[in-house]
């Protein structure tokens, strides 16, 4: 790697050119004077940053020798809770606030509704992100299992398409209901100075309208501040069969998507990290686009215009056509051989992250309409340990608005709450950020994650699907939405809940997942734009902001003690087949995540677990799986010849699953490659990875494998 000297910064040409002459030009900022404040920034917060680390190993030695310490004897909470706040792990909770965030974005503060997740590095799918605004009810019905069943074979099956269309009617007549009848019954649709026919039991509920060369072209609805959107369309193939000529359905379905650069990423030079950069850029200039081929067509995906429309007094109304934009950034772990420090260190990606994705937000905030209408940016960081870590974050982005020119706190950061030491002291890491917060989020995979790891030598863990009904996770749950709103996030701020982690399964989704806009969040997160307009129909049914109110003026639910409950197997036996289970399903979910992470660099895949049900894997849902197997491995429930062998089993029938890719390399029979090298040291190598986390063995074998 060629590198340029910025600085006191040694800075891949790659990115430094990309920084020199794409992120930087039209953002008023002076190269040089950019350059010495970010080395600047650096050099003064990598020691902290390094400092912070320091610390979590340290809280997470004094853990293990206190239970260590304590093996065979029966847990002893109230020692257990007084241990942790003598050691800094807990902190002491302090008087009552409300967070001051400010110019927040009405899909944010207003407006709950699905979250979608993308990778980045990946323009096709980050385009239709952005463009899951608005989705098909129709497609979304007929091409997924939402209605109980697989379309069969291929074109259009009108018995299906007559299922779906009543689906729709049906959802109508729930969610926006007529005056009088149903709306399987109407015929026409016309609007007349300002009023729409037939009446709504609402009529407040009609939003606008648009027409076309053949009169009315588009009804548009609201609930709960959802916009829906009657496509009337008579020559459609599906409008020319429909009594009322719709011919579709549009929900307002991902209000905000999440451009993700880290755990959906693989993303470990500087290279890579260019990838990323460069597409958040066109997202944030409004033009990036990708050529698609799909269906034996070509063609250039961009981005979606706004949509417009005319309201019931006559007045144009401009309605976003894209998702409001997050962008996550790493967290404060990992270092990136990007740039160089002083001293040859590798610069903490989280810095590197910081300020790299805030000065690209700048060619948003420069232009009219853009992503935030509110002149502000949204960050969201991931992992991090308590509050002092938050603050840290807080301080990062202080520096980053001085070295922008920003004004402080353009930059909105939403803390996840997917760390034990964050959940426990969640109050404190809100305030710690209250001025910029702008969402805490739960659900979280990593959190089950920071779970294991956290209390590993307390003895073996439950498996997997029985950590679902533990009373840590119900505390969790709860407690962070309490918290959420004694802090005043209501009105302000996202209130958020976790991953529908199997993208194919929508009936189930359906439901299910409303489960999480009933427990008074604002926002969930959905794996694909599919998911996004389907849990779009949940926000119609609940009224959450009124659910928030409900829930707070009922009191807290979930305990710190029942949070920190250890979910330890006490009194529960496993059969030889439930072990064996568990253990080839977390090797075949490693294994499968992990090859396509180190062999092609993708970093979010689905993949069969043993019942050939396709699951989202990240590097979340591995750092479980890799925890839970090297939790039962150090306690001896299980040997290392048992899940080599397991692991051994699972390579060949993920090699299977991979065949059609002319791509693939096979792992089996050799079981030498990197990637098999990779799973296994998540595995063996487990139980010593700082906070259990699999970065630092997935970056280290995929340079390993480009350097070779
Ligand atoms: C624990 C955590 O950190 S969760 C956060 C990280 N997770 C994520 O970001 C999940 C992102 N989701 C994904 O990457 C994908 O949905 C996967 C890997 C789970 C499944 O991908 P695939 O098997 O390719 O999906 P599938 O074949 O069903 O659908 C592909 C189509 O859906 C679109 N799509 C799928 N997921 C997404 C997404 N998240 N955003 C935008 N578009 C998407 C693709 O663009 C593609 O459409 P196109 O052909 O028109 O471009
Ligand atoms: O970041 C998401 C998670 O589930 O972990
Ligand atoms: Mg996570």
């Amino acid at each position: 790697m060629t590198r340029a000297q910025k600085s006191d910064l040694s800075v891949s040409t790659t990115l430094a050119e990309f920084i020199d002459t794409q992120a930087l030009p039209g953002t008023g900022l002076a190269p040089d004077a950019f350059w010495a404040g970010f080395s600047r920034l650096v050099h003064e917060m990598a020691p902290r940053n390094a400092a912070l680390l320091e610390k979590r190993a340290e809280i997470q030695g004094q853990i293990d020798a206190w239970h260590r310490a304590r093996a065979g004897q029966a847990h002893d909470g109230a020692a257990y809770r007084a241990f942790l706040s003598d050691i800094g792990y807990l902190v002491p909770e302090g008087p009552d606030f409300e967070i001051e965030t400010e110019n927040v974005d009405p899909e944010i503060a207003h407006v709950p509704g699905p979250q979608l997740v993308v990778p980045i590095t990946n323009a096709r799918y980050a385009l239709n992100a952005a463009n899951a605004r608005w989705g098909s009810l129709y497609d979304a019905l007929y091409g997924t299992d939402a209605m109980g069943d697989l379309p069969q074979g291929k074109g259009y099956d009108a018995d299906r398409g007559a299922r779906v269309i009543a689906w729709g009617r049906k959802h109508l007549d729930q969610v926006v209901p007529l005056a009088d009848g149903s709306w399987a019954d109407v015929a026409s649709l016309s609007v007349t100075d300002g009023v729409l026919a037939p009446a709504l039991r609402d009529p407040s509920q009609f939003a606008g309208y648009n027409d076309g060369p053949q009169g009315l072209a588009e009804v548009f609805l609201r609930i709960n501040g959802l916009l829906i959107d009657l496509v009337i369309d008579r020559d459609h193939q599906i409008g020319k069969q429909d009594k009322a000529g719709i011919a579709d359905i549009l929900l307002e379905s991902a209000l905000s998507a999440i451009m993700d650069c880290e755990d959906s990423v693989a993303c470990v030079d500087a290279e890579d990290k260019v990838g990323a950069y460069a597409n958040w850029l066109g997202l944030m200039k409004g033009d990036l686009s990708e050529e698609v081929a799909k269906g034996g067509e070509t063609f250039t995906r961009v981005l979606n215009d706004d949509v417009v429309f005319t309201a019931p007094d006559g007045e144009q109304v401009t309605h976003k056509g894209r998702a409001l934009m997050l962008i996550r950034n790493v967290g404060h772990l990992m270092t990136n051989p990007a740039i160089l420090m002083k001293d040859g260190g590798e610069i903490p990606e989280g810095l590197m992250d910081a300020v790299v994705t805030v000065l690209i937000a700048m060619h948003d905030l420069s232009r009219a309409g853009g992503n935030s209408t509110k002149g502000s940016v949204y960050v969201v960081k991931p992992k991090m340990h308590g509050p002092e870590e938050v603050a840290f974050a807080d301080e990062i982005f202080t520096r980053v608005e001085g070295l922008l020119g920003l004004p402080l706190n353009t930059v909105k950061l939403g803390i996840m709450d997917e760390e034990r030491r964050t959940s426990a002291n969640l109050k404190e890491c809100i305030r710690a950020a209250k001025s910029r917060v702008a969402f805490i989020n739960t659900g979280f995979l990593d959190r089950t994650g920071d779970e294991i790891h956290t209390s590993m030598e307390a003895g073996p863990m439950l498996p997997k699907g029985e950590m679902k009904s533990t009373p840590w996770i119900t505390s969790y749950e709860d407690r962070n939405v309490d918290i959420g709103l004694a802090c005043g996030l209501r009105g302000r701020a996202q209130i958020g809940k976790g991953m529908w982690a199997m993208p194919d399964l929508m009936q189930a989704m359906l439901e299910q997942k409303i489960g999480h806009p009933k427990s008074g969040a604002n926002c969930a997160w959905v794996p694909s734009p599919t998911a996004a307009t389907l849990h779009a129909t949940h926000y119609h049914h609940v009224d959450v902001l009124a659910r928030q109110e409900e829930l707070a003026a009922a009191g807290p639910r979930g305990t710190l003690d029942d949070l920190l409950t250890i979910p330890v197997m006490e009194g529960r036996n496993l059969s030889e087949d439930e072990v064996t289970a568990e253990i080839e399903n977390n090797a075949q979910g490693i294994l499968g995540y992990v090859v396509r992470w180190v062999d092609a660099g993708i970093g979010c895949s689905k993949v069969p677990d043993i019942n050939d049900v396709g699951l989202m894997e990240d590097r979340a849902t591995c750092r479980i799986s890799s925890q839970a197997l090297a939790n039962w491995l150090h306690h001896g429930l299980i040997s290392p010849d048992q899940v080599e062998a397991a692991m051994q089993k699972m390579a060949a029938k993920v090699d299977a699953q991979n065949a059609g890719d002319p791509t693939y390399r096979a792992m089996a029979p050799g079981f030498n490659s990197v990637a098999y090298q990779a799973a296994k040291d998540l595995v063996f190598a487990g139980r010593v990875q700082p906070s259990g986390y699999t970065e630092p063995v997935l970056h280290a074998r995929r340079l390993e494998l480009k350097a070779s």
